[in-house]
């Protein structure tokens, strides 16, 4: 629907109040604040299926259209007069928000927001009226300011004096509605949110501070924000007591026509803010931005009382409140990392964010990608020519070199490098990382310190001291870049940020579910890389695929003996059934790159040439990596550590085979490789451990995971 400029009119004088001329209707709908079907004018309804808008007369005045889903909004529903015409709509007034706007609402120091009918689905005073009893004289006095035949100072006045309440009326009226039951929907959401990005949050109301303390408390709101009119008492000389209600203070700014724009002008004042925002349903909050020295953005709230005199004016205008806590969100992208499986991702990255960036979009159109190396090949050919030759990444991705560069202003951060270099990473972003910002881990490894096992999303958690998801799943690097249907979990621990990233990368093609183990589902993708070497073995010994499901089956039946084993009340039975445990354990052990060079690798040493793991790296995968041997070898560390060799021995057996300690044919004889004596010393060795100490357990693994390349990290 619609609404043109003639059915809409009358600025109510004084304060926003919701007066008789409404009709109730029910919460109003989700309303998204995309702007691809904006009208010309802006001015747009959304669908609803119980939506009341009452009209005024002929005159073009008053049209408004009320939600009211407490009991007092009744009272303004019965009391409505007859020449309030009220009809059944099935929709509601937004107006999405201009580019400017949008802008201005992002970068927002300080939000000041109207109380009655904003903050609350009701008029304090008139539901104090209703408490006392004089509900319909108070009323039809609000109208009188409303309708601007009484000026508003007298009207509050003419209002308190028939209201007539005490304290006690007052402290009861104020228990029989708490804050909670007085609040518009999704309205505590949205302060929350803009308290948690460090927005200050004023109120500001022509209603009284005795009825909304309690909601500002309720709301966080410290009293020393809050602009309200004051009641005056007359004090017992005796007790100190307030006794009697005799008028209210005059000298409030919020106390006369244009007291909002004053009391912002006033914060400005004594507060160094840039961008100021006010919210309201009224005429005389639309007065904010309207008055210089006041507010930068008006956004119009009709979630209450729909004004569309105030929806027209307005820069912005909506009835649901989560539609502006999505737009505050306008993720900036950093993939740190450009192998291959880092270039798939940003490719669904790019793709889910492209073009975006103008609108009220979640994400930021660019996507920054640290690509040490080959930078300037990406940004020229768009594509990554070293790991992820002929496919394009996206016109919206923008290759650094600088790990630091990339991460300048990202508010959510990709990792995707070898596990072995997270933690230098880690170290060269101590401090650079945006206060707040999200990361998700698509690493598949672990590090093992003094300490024990660190999952690479721990140490980006511990290190930079932000949440870490992870994203893990059967993902072939180059069938993802084919756009091939595949799966993948985010495992996440804080629900919220699970859920943007899953916008990030969900496609239509990539399907992403949202799993609440993420140490389950890391180490899923990190204890894969073990069986794949075993996959690898069996295809390097020409054996069939009895012998590979037989080396799949023990492989998933340890990875999960393994996960639960290190960290039994936090991982699920059900991740291993999941993408990131079967899927991806299938996947890899069938096509990917760990199995491969685990075939060659066994050929090798079959044929009596043997050639190092390192070797078959770099001649078979051509500067991607190779994260199964050295992820054997820090599992096997340990298992060593905790006597666990025999409780695992597929684990322990391929750790063996790989280090050259058995052969490869010991593979399907797990049982038998698991136990079988190490190599035996004299003397016991004294190597140095990777992290400085000394292991007598460790020596002659060490020795020879040393001389194969692979456990150093970096
Ligand atoms: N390739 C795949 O199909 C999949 C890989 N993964 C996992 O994703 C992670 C990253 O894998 P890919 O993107 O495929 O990388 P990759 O295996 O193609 O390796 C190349 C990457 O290593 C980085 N690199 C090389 N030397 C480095 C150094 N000295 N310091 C810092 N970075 C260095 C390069 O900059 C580049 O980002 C790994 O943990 C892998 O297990 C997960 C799913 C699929
Ligand atoms: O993790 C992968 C697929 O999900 C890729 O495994 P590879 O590193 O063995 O290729």
């Amino acid at each position: 629907m619609m609404l043109h400029s003639h059915t809409l009119g009358r600025t109510v004088a004084g304060n926003s109040r919701s007066s008789s001329r409404v009709a109730r209707c029910a919460p109003p709908p989700s309303a998204g604040v995309r702007p691809s079907s904006v009208a010309p004018s802006r001015l747009v309804a959304t669908a609803s299926s119980s939506v009341e808008v009452a009209v005024s007369d002929g005159n073009g005045k008053a049209t408004e259209v009320h939600d009211a889903p407490s009991d007092i909004g009744n009272a303004a529903q019965s009391s409505a007069p007859a020449t309030v015409e009220t009809i059944s709509l099935t929709e509601v007034l937004q107006k999405p928000p201009t580019d400017e706007a949008l802008s201005l609402w992002r970068s927002a120091d300080a939000v000041c927001f109207d109380v009655d009918c904003t903050i609350t689905v009701n008029d304090g005073l008139d539901l104090l009226a209703e408490f006392m009893g004089c509900k319909e004289e108070v009323e039809e006095l609000t109208n009188k300011a409303m309708d601007g035949v009484m000026p508003l100072n007298t009207s509050l006045e003419e209002r308190l004096n028939l209201i007539n309440c005490s304290p006690s009326d007052l402290r009861a009226f104020l228990k029989a509605h708490p804050p909670a039951s007085r609040l518009a929907p999704g309205v505590r959401e949205l302060i929350r949110t803009l308290q948690k990005r460090g927005v200050d949050i004023y109120l500001i109301s022509g209603g009284f501070r005795e009825i909304l303390i309690p909601i500002a408390s309720y709301l966080g709101i410290p009293m020393s924000r809050v602009f309200a009119n004051r009641m005056n008492w007359q004090w017992d000389d005796e007790t100190g007591e307030p006794t009697k209600l005799v008028g209210f203070d005059v000298s409030q700014l919020t106390a006369h026509n244009q007291g909002k724009p004053q009391a912002i002008a006033r914060i400005r004042e004594s507060n160094p803010y840039t961008t100021v925002v006010m919210v309201g349903d009224g005429i005389t909050d639309l007065e904010a931005v309207q008055v210089s020295g006041g507010a930068d953005l008006f956004i119009g709230y009709g979630g209450v009382v729909a004004r569309p005199a105030v929806a027209e004016q307005a820069e912005w205008y909506t009835c649901d409140y989560s539609s502006l806590v999505s737009a505050l969100s306008c993720y900036k992208v950093a993939v740190i990392g450009s192998g291959a499986w880092a270039c798939a991702a940003t490719r669904m990255i790019a793709q889910n964010t492209v073009g975006q960036g103008e609108t009220a979009s979640e994400f930021a159109d660019e996507v920054r990608i640290w690509a040490r190396s080959q930078h300037e090949a990406i940004n020229e050919t768009g594509e990554n020519p070293v790991h992820f030759p002929g496919i394009s990444l996206g016109p919206n991705v923008r290759a650094v070199a600088s790990v630091e560069e990339a991460v300048a202003d990202a508010d959510l951060l990709v990792f995707c490098v070898p596990h072995q270099y997270v933690q230098r990473v880690c170290k060269q972003l101590l401090g650079k990382v945006k206060p707040g910002a999200k990361a998700i881990s698509l690493t598949k490894g672990m590090r093992v310190t003094r300490e024990g096992p660190q999952l690479i999303s721990q140490m980006v958690r511990r290190s930079l001291g932000i949440d870490c998801c992870v994203l893990m799943g059967a993902n072939i690097a180059e069938d993802v870049g084919a756009e091939q249907v595949s799966e993948a979990v985010i495992g996440y621990s804080d629900l919220e940020s699970g859920e943007v990233f899953a916008k990030l990368f969900e496609r239509p093609y990539f399907r992403v579910s949202l799993l609440p183990d993420p140490m389950g589902a890391e180490l899923c993708g990190t204890l894969k890389n073990i069986v794949a070497l075993g996959a690898g073995m069996v295809d390097g010994l020409d054996l069939g695929p009895n012998s590979k499901a037989a080396i799949i089956r023990q492989g998933l039946k340890e990875m999960r003996g393994f996960a639960q084993a290190l960290f039994p009340s936090a991982v699920r039975d059900d991740t291993f059934l999941e993408s990131c445990g079967v899927g991806d354990l299938v996947a890899t052990c069938i096509g990917g790159r760990n199995r491969r060079v685990a075939e060659e690798w066994t050929r090798a040493a079959l044929s009596g040439s043997p050639r190092s793991w390192s070797d078959l790296e770099t001649d078979l995968l051509k500067g991607q990596k190779l994260q199964g041997v050295s992820t054997s070898n820090e599992v096997q560390e340990v298992l060593a550590a905790r006597n666990w060799e025999q409780r695992f021995p597929l684990f322990t057996t391929i750790n063996r085979i790989v280090n050259g300690h058995l052969p490869p044919s010991s593979v399907l004889d797990y049982k038998e490789g698991s136990r079988a004596p190490l190599v035996e010393e004299e003397e016991p060795l004294v190597l140095p451990r990777r992290n400085g100490g000394v292991a007598h357990w460790l020596q002659p693994l060490a020795a020879v995971a040393a001389a194969t390349g692979f456990g150093n990290w970096e």
